[in-house]
């Protein structure tokens, strides 16, 4: 591998290289790695905020309060987190899931490197790609994690391009959770003062996109990472994750000291954020904040299945910004209003990390 003062062509070589392995950071350590490659070497990747002090931890929402409360619960957590545990939604969720989609998504993973590789490419033509690194040729370090990509609407994918292995979990688990979204976005308008409908009304739960991430075990832990401070640029994310553990959430907290937050694995609970857009519909009333991986120094593989919900309507004279009942003369709009094809073009011309999207729009 080049060194990190490599020239740009080595990296640009090197990555492209790795790329055409078609089987992904999986495959790195398949090969047998006992270093991370400079390609993912992440310059002191831990160094910037401090860890949250013990006990500190993301809100949790229980979905089998009496509606009102459980609206407060998500509201208050939404402004002040961005970030909640949604707990007791047996209603919308059948017990043996997300379960059974972690198991598939990893059994996926985990197949032998050639039927991995049959799947492998960065195109969305058919709704389904499978690749490490969405921002690979973008960013300034790869990062260790492996991924297949789904879109599920506005144009749905087709479902026979899914791999076999696990193919009607994921296309379970889809329904299941924009079920849980629909319920989010209900109790997040009425936590607004806003018709409940008024989100699901503005498309929102109509443009999804399914990631299902693999995060290899890792010989370095301390020199690379799963993946970068970032927020996400949709209206809400419903994420389940394994019993492995790694997410961080980043948390400000009332003495404007900022930490790392660990969003630990709680049986039974999904997690629930915040995205750029809902900030931006909300007004700043709901916050989308910056979350990471970190590489988990034990022996086994981490397993997340996420879908950012994000409107479906992407017509060039549909507009999308600060809800008009949020944006008033005592409460002016902070940001302008856009098109989604401006949106996704503007989240598309930057590496992950960052949340310059948002202030792109803002007034
Ligand atoms: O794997 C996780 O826990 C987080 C994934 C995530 O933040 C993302 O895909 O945007
Ligand atoms: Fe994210």
């Amino acid at each position: 591998m080049a060194s990190s003062t490599a020239p740009e062509s080595g990296r640009a070589a090197l990555l492209k290289a790795f790329d055409d392995s078609r089987t992904g950071v999986r495959g790195l350590v398949e090969s047998g790695v006992s270093t991370v490659p400079d390609l993912f070497v992440h310059p002191d990747p831990y160094a910037s905020v401090p860890l949250a002090p013990p006990g500190v931890s993301i809100p949790v929402v229980d979905l089998s309060l009496p509606a009102p409360l459980a609206a407060a619960a998500a509201a208050e957590a939404a402004r002040d987190w961005g970030f909640f545990y949604l707990v007791n939604h047996d209603a919308l969720v059948p017990s043996d899931y997300p379960g059974k989609a972690l198991a598939a998504v990893r059994a996926f993973h985990e197949l032998p490197a050639p039927d991995r590789a049959a799947h492998y490419g960065r195109a969305m033509d058919s709704g389904v790609s499978y690749f490490s690194n969405v921002d690979l040729f973008r960013s300034p370090a790869a990062s260790w994690r492996d991924t297949i990509q789904l879109g599920f609407g506005p144009t749905r994918c087709e479902p026979e391009r899914i791999p076999p292995v696990c193919r009607s979990e994921i296309v379970d688990w889809e329904a299941h959770a924009t079920a849980v979204a629909r319920a989010m976005m209900l109790l997040l308008c009425e936590g607004l003062g806003l018709p409940e409908a008024t989100l699901e009304e503005a498309s929102c739960l109509d443009g999804k996109l399914m990631v299902c991430h693999y995060y290899p075990v890792c010989p370095e832990p301390d020199r690379t990472m799963g993946l970068v401070p970032h927020s996400d640029p949709g209206v809400l994310t419903v994420l389940a994750q394994d019993r492995v553990g790694g997410l961080q959430v980043k948390h400000t907290n009332q003495d404007g000291q900022s930490y790392w937050v660990d969003a630990e694995p709680v049986p039974g609970a999904l997690v629930i954020n915040v995205g750029d857009l809902l900030q931006i519909m909300s007004n700043d009333k709901y916050k989308s904040v910056e979350h990471r991986v970190v590489m988990n120094p034990g022996e086994e593989a981490r397993v997340s299945v996420g879908i950012f919900f994000n409107p479906g309507k992407r017509g060039e004279s549909v507009f999308y910004g600060p809800l008009p009942e949020l944006a008033t003369s005592e409460n002016p709009p902070k940001y302008r209003s856009f098109t989604m094809s401006e949106f996704l073009g503007a989240f598309l011309k930057r590496d992950l990390a960052s949340k310059a999207l948002i202030e792109h729009f803002k007034l």
